[in-house]
């Protein structure tokens, strides 16, 4: 099996870091996901008029639209100090404690990948998120007894990618849930141009065009891909950004005109080729691609399912006609379905 070039795939890399640089870091530089960014404006200026904490906040969507940035702006914008830890690494109760306990007046404590919190620890976050509590047990067995701490009032902003991994009490105790979309061709666009510009890089318009059209609806994706076509304007042009420089670098790439790369092919080719289009379950794919079904869920059908390649049915995932025809294939004929007609 072709590796897939991480390049391509939304999740962060090691070398996103020096890209730091292109994160904005003010609500109003930030591009897209308007109602959500006009929202959180609001709630932001009644928190700081009101002098108290934000409410908690969850951001759910697919990887690398902007959730954590979003969490930075807000502690930015509120004028608090931003910590940052993640579900997984939260193992036992007391590492949540000690953090809860460690946090400033009104300040955000961002939690990545939130579903993924021991069940344990999560029941420390309930009273500490509902009543700024913290209930401690000292010593063990009969001598056993609870402790309640007071905590200092904080927001909380949970990330995730799998809504439906989280509980309801969690899910519940959040007071703005906030759902992010794919971006769009023209805010996509936006955000090359911007990152053109803090590289100090000449771009014609129909350049970022380009890369913006094949950015998988990511700005995660579009930074990366971005830095490649420099590095092809560099070396092989007169360091310009032009659309032929990107089309050439990305078709190098294996990004394809819808902005598909080599994994979401061979997902699609897939069901094409081997079972007919289908309906085929999740895991089948899995084990036929050796793609973890939470990166075939998480990752490659997000923007497949968006895009109308494929639809979820309960039996499995089918695909689409726009999917047959993005493979070049035709669709088979739909089974004649004698009687459905007649009266
Ligand atoms: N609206 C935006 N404008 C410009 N750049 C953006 C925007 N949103 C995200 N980015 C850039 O995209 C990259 C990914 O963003 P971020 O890390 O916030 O994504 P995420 O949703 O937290 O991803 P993950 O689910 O993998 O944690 C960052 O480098 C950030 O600078
Ligand atoms: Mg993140």
């Amino acid at each position: 099996m072709d590796n897939p070039d991480p390049t391509l795939r939304p999740e962060p890399l090691p070398e996103d870091e020096p890209g730091r640089a292109l994160r904005p870091q003010a609500l109003r530089e930030f591009v897209g996901q308007a109602e959500a960014r006009a929202n959180l404006a609001v709630f932001i200026e009644s928190a700081r008029r009101r002098g108290e904490a934000m409410d908690h906040t969850l951001f759910h969507g697919p990887p690398g639209l902007g959730k954590t940035t979003l969490a930075q702006i807000m502690a930015r914008e509120l004028g608090v100090s931003f910590k940052m830890t993640s579900g997984p690494v939260l193992a036992r109760a007391g590492d949540l404690a000690a953090i809860l306990t460690n946090l400033e007046a009104r300040d955000v404590l961002f939690i990545d990948e939130i579903h993924r919190m021991n069940p344990a620890v999560e029941e420390v976050l309930y009273p500490a998120m509902e009543d700024y509590e913290l209930d401690l047990m000292i010593g063990e067995g009969p001598a056993a007894r609870t402790v309640r701490i007071e905590l200092q009032p904080f927001t909380l902003v949970g990330a995730t990618t799998r809504l439906g991994l989280l509980t309801t009490p969690l899910r519940d105790r959040f007071g703005i849930p906030t759902r992010l979309h794919f971006y769009t061709i023209p805010e996509l666009d936006l955000i090359v141009q911007r990152g053109a510009r803090l590289m100090g890089m000449g771009a014609d318009p129909e350049g970022t065009l380009e890369i913006a059209r094949r950015a998988r609806g990511t700005p995660r994706i579009a930074g990366r891909l971005l830095r490649r076509v420099a590095d092809f304007a560099l070396v092989e042009g007169d360091g310009r950004l032009t659309r032929a420089i990107a089309d050439s670098a990305l078709t190098r790439l294996g990004v394809d005109d819808l902005g598909l790369d080599g994994a979401d092919r061979r997902y699609l080719t897939l069901i094409a080729e081997n079972y007919g289009g289908g309906p085929v379950g999740v895991e089948t794919l899995s084990a036929a691609l050796s793609e973890s079904r939470d990166a075939i869920e998480e990752v490659i059908e997000p923007y497949l399912l968006q895009q109308g390649l494929i639809a979820r049915t309960p039996r499995g995932r089918m695909l689409a006609s726009k999917g047959w025809r993005h493979l070049g294939l035709d669709a088979p004929a739909p089974p004649a379905q004698p009687g459905l007609f007649e009266s």
